[in-house]
């Protein structure tokens, strides 16, 4: 399909099939707009712009050629992971590792938490966990809200826990995606701890390898791993955040704070 310019995006596709696929994509468009229309006309034009479900479906899009015009915010969706700042001090994350630490003598890791990619993680449901979802959400949901368009009060945490990859057990984690909208990753232990690792992400062939303390997000949809560590252990803080009512509805804040 080569020299077909935007048309080449619909790969081996006929030229029916094409215009079958744009009829299909132009058909849903406008169901859409109908259906915003109904939603507008029922509760004004203020109160739908501030609707969850109007927020989650402009981020949703906003990666797309078609929205961008309409953003008014630099969009996280597709794009590189971005450095939120130091969200804990390292006299903070001392005091939250003794008590992951505490957490894993008495109860040990978690190795089948997340079903299809298993780690080696703790909940965070230990002693400072209040002080730990505060400041995260303090932090994170304003520029959440800043990078997505979809307002502070309107997310939460579906879940955070604390990854352990050590030399002799779990040294990385393949390549995936994740189940929300938006992810943390928080290393907590001194790069001088371990030999390799960090976060790779596929689409733009990027290695980051995190400061501790800093909260690097990024959109949770990009392909990304844990990289394998060669030496020591590697501990990082993961948080999965999304909307209330997202995917599942589910979400776990309530546990803690
Ligand atoms: O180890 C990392 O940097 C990534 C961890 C991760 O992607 C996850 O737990 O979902
Ligand atoms: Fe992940």
């Amino acid at each position: 399909m080569e020299g077909y310019g935007d048309l080449s995006l619909f790969g081996e596709m006929s030229a029916e099939e094409q215009a079958q696929a744009e009829e299909f994509r132009k058909a849903r468009q406008s169901e859409r707009q109908q259906k915003q229309k109904e939603q507008i006309d029922k509760i004004g034009e203020v109160e739908w712009v501030n609707s969850l479900e109007f927020q989650r479906q402009r981020y949703l899009r906003s990666n797309r050629k078609d929205a961008q015009g309409d953003l008014n915010f630099e969009t996280l969706r597709d794009r590189e992971p971005m450095n939120f700042g130091q969200a804990f001090s390292r006299a903070e994350l001392i005091l939250i590792l003794t008590s992951v630490n505490e957490y894993v003598l008495e109860k040990g890791w978690t190795t089948q938490r997340h079903g299809a990619f298993p780690t080696r993680d703790v909940p965070k449901d230990t002693s400072v966990s209040s002080m730990v979802f505060g400041r995260l959400k303090d932090m994170l949901f304003p520029l959440l809200a800043k990078h997505t368009g979809i307002s502070a009060d309107k997310w939460r945490f579906r879940d955070l826990f604390v990854i352990g990859y050590h030399e002799d057990h779990q040294r990385a984690l393949e390549l995936h995606s994740d189940g929300c909208l938006a992810s943390l990753t928080l290393l907590m232990n001194d790069t001088g701890e371990f030999e390799g690792g960090g976060t790779y992400f596929e689409k733009f062939d990027l290695h980051i390898k995190q400061e501790p303390g800093d909260a690097w997000i990024h959109d949770a949809k990009l392909s990304h791993s844990g990289v394998s560590i060669t030496r020591g252990s590697r501990i990082v803080m993961v948080a999965f955040m999304d909307t209330a009512g997202g995917f599942t509805g589910k979400h776990i804040e309530s546990k803690f704070s």
